[in-house]
């Protein structure tokens, strides 16, 4: 069976030890048992089948959603998975839905801005799914700018309670996900009022509806905002519209860590820098620098082992045609992909210490590091997002037309994604914080502060902010020159972390080697890509310039015989995939021909609308035809 016999050949050309690269990949030999246990306690469960999604409407795509979430709700229970194991099985489910927000956001909130009396009064009633949260911060008027939030909270000393209300049409909450359908309280970011002063924003929560019949609660409108784009997943999630109308909470529903207020209305700070009212943006940020892997890698696996698959012209002294992976062109849009896809994996890592570095210093009241923290979940959220985004649509590009059948899971895969480029803050906002941030360091510098990264690429950051660089009032002046830098910045990171990582101890045959292949391809297909910054600002020279392209095309011939092995090391079932191009076993032709007939559309031979529409058509043509 060709595509069968091609994998199995690719498979047997691998220089390293897969088991162990799966190990790396993982994190931990108990990462890769858990991940690997669980995905195919998914993979088995028909309930979890993913292959109709695209050809169900909105109301019953969302009820099959309701009905997988109450399984694997069911399952966890029934199994009793540890937080761990659950997290991994939502993962595989993979199906965006209300279940991500509840455990995504609304609890990482009330852990992070709750006082501890707040913790435990609601921790308990969501980790029993007593309750169901999301997160209401963006508005119809306003998501970049959360101090721009027009929703009000006014305190009322005479019974002690704080007042939510919409004031505008554009102070509706606006896309916040799982509040359209399903959660019955949400954790409400609005303007705390007191004695008519404006403190700003705060996080409030607040019930939505009743645990009874489901209804919304008196002065609450609630809905979903609409389909969103493509179809399948992500229209499995309920991003809702929410207005309030005077609603009233008890006092002890604003979140407290930060700031509280008294019984006599009087608002006291804590000793916490007020920033961390944004916590749980910079928890999820880092959350989806490592989805950001996931997404990445799942598509180059896809487009690699089609790529082995695939035949077209070239035909060789044995009759065959030549595999497309071995075409260069083909090899230098896919393997910087699958050596970011790695190296993405392990900035994630890094970035999940440095937040809970973050969180133990916040412990002990050391805020230090809590801009930093700040500046680097937000650029390398930005960074990985646009470049998996576009990686996505590269890997669907690298598939030819069958890369555009939902059949090949990279159409669902792309529309599934490409939200991540703005929701938890638009990238381009995010990398205007990250310029800033570089703004005060440099500022900074002139104390005897030395920049640490590898030589290249912290010379480009330096002189590209030695270049655009100037004293900047806000967000309005910060050039797009200064974004530039942010993203130097962040791809340093990157570079570096990869770097550190192939310091450590990485056993198995001929594993490390290929990582230093992947690293060195991340970083110099980073440096072709950007190639101006780096001459312009005198990095590199232009005989440099060519040796690292030279040495780039050495690369890919070095990784070529691994590619497969490679992306076997991410260990992802068949079901995960949900692809026929790149099914583990190879075998695309014969199920690429089979699931065509799936399709509703070939329920009939004769097309719904034949007789109504074509028939009159083709029956006057004849009449003309005869006259
Ligand atoms: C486990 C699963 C997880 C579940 C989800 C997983 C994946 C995601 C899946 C689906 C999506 C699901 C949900 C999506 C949710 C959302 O989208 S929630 C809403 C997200 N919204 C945003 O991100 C808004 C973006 N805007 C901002 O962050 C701020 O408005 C902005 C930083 C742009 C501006 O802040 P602002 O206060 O208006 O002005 P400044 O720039 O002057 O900032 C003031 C100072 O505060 C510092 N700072 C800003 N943000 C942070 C932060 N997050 N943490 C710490 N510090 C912060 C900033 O540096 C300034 O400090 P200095 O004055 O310079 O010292
Ligand atoms: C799928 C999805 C799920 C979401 N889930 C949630 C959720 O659960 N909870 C929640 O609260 N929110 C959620 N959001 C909202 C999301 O957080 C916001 O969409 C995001 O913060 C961007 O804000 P915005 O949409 O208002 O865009 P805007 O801020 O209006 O940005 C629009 C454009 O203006 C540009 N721009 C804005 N400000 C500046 C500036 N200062 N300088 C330069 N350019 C600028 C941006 O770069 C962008 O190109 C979700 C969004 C999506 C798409």
């Amino acid at each position: 069976m060709a595509g069968f016999d091609d994998l199995a050949s690719e498979r047997s050309k691998a220089q390293f030890d897969v088991e162990e690269m799966k190990v790396i990949w993982a994190g931990s030999r108990h990462t890769l048992e858990v991940s690997d246990r669980i995905s195919r306690l998914v993979a088995n469960d028909p309930v979890f089948r993913k292959d109709t999604r695209t050809m169900l409407s909105r109301k019953d795509l969302f009820k099959n959603t309701l009905r997988k979430a109450a399984h694997a709700w069911k399952r966890i229970i029934e199994l009793r998975l540890s937080e761990e194991e659950a997290a991994e099985l939502r993962f595989y489910v993979d199906e965006p839905a209300f279940m991500d927000l509840h455990w995504g956001m609304f609890i990482p909130t009330i852990k992070g801005q709750g006082t501890e009396e707040q913790q435990q009064k609601w921790l308990p009633l969501a980790y029993k799914m007593k309750i169901i949260g999301c997160y209401a911060q963006t508005e119809l008027g306003h998501g970049s700018n959360v101090q721009g939030l027009e929703t009000t909270a006014t305190f009322d000393p005479q019974t002690d309670e704080f007042i939510i209300h919409s004031p505008t049409l554009t102070s509706s909450k606006w896309w916040p996900g799982g509040l359209g359908k399903v959660s019955t309280h949400a954790v409400v970011y609005g303007r705390l009022i007191i004695d008519s002063k404006d403190y700003g924003v705060n996080g409030f929560i607040v019930q939505l509806r009743s645990l009874d019949d489901h209804l919304p609660l008196p002065g609450i409108t609630i809905g979903d905002i609409g389909m969103k784009f493509g179809s399948g997943a992500y229209n499995t999630m309920d991003n809702g519209v929410l207005r309030f109308d005077h609603v009233r909470i008890p006092r002890d529903q604003m979140l407290m860590r930060v700031s509280q207020v008294t019984r006599e209305g009087k608002l006291v700070q804590s000793n916490v820098p007020w920033q961390l009212v944004y916590g749980t943006m910079v928890y999820v940020r880092q959350k989806i620098v490592s989805d950001a892997s996931c997404a990445l890698s799942r598509a180059v696996c896809i487009a690699t082992r089609y790529s082995a698959v695939r035949r077209q012209f070239g035909l060789q002294s044995n009759g065959i045609e030549t595999q497309v992976i071995d075409y260069k062109t083909q090899q230098s849009r896919l393997f910087p992909l699958l050596a970011s896809a790695y190296a993405f994996r392990f900035v994630g890592e890094w970035l999940k210490w440095l937040y809970m570095d973050v969180n133990q210093r916040l412990q002990a009241s050391d805020f230090s590091t809590l801009p930093e923290a700040h500046a680097c979940t937000a650029g390398l959220k930005s960074l990985t997002t646009s470049a998996t985004a576009d990686g996505i649509e590269e890997c669907r590009k690298l598939c030819g037309g069958h890369g555009y059948l939902c059949s090949s899971g990279l159409p669902e895969l792309f529309a599934v994604y490409i939200p991540a480029c703005t929701y938890e803050g638009d990238n381009i906002v995010l990398l205007l914080q990250v310029a800033r941030f570089l703004i005060k360091t440099v500022s900074q510098l002139g104390s005897g502060k030395e920049p640490v990264g590898t030589t290249v690429y912290m010379g480009r950051v330096e002189q590209l902010m030695q270049c655009h660089c100037a004293v900047q009032k806000g967000f309005l002046e910060l050039s797009a020159d200064l974004v530039q830098a942010a993203v130097a910045h962040c791809q340093l990171i990157v570079v570096s972390k990869f770097i550190e990582k192939l310091q450590q101890d990485i056993p198995g045959k001929g594993v490390k080697g290929q990582l230093e292949a992947l690293c060195n391809i991340y970083a110099l297909f980073i440096l072709h890509k950007h190639l101006g910054d780096f001459l312009s600002t005198g990095c590199i020279t232009p005989k440099q310039a060519s040796l690292a392209n030279a040495q780039l095309r050495s690369l890919y011939s070095q990784v070529r015989p691994n590619a497969i092995a490679l992306v076997d090391a991410f260990n992802y079932t068949d079901h995960y995939l949900s692809s026929v191009l790149g099914r583990y076993d190879g075998n695309v032709y014969p199920k690429l021909y089979e699931e065509a007939w799936k399709d509703p559309l070939n329920d009939s031979v004769v097309p719904d609308g034949y007789q109504e529409y074509i028939q009159p058509i083709l029956k006057q043509q004849l009449r003309n035809a005869r006259l």
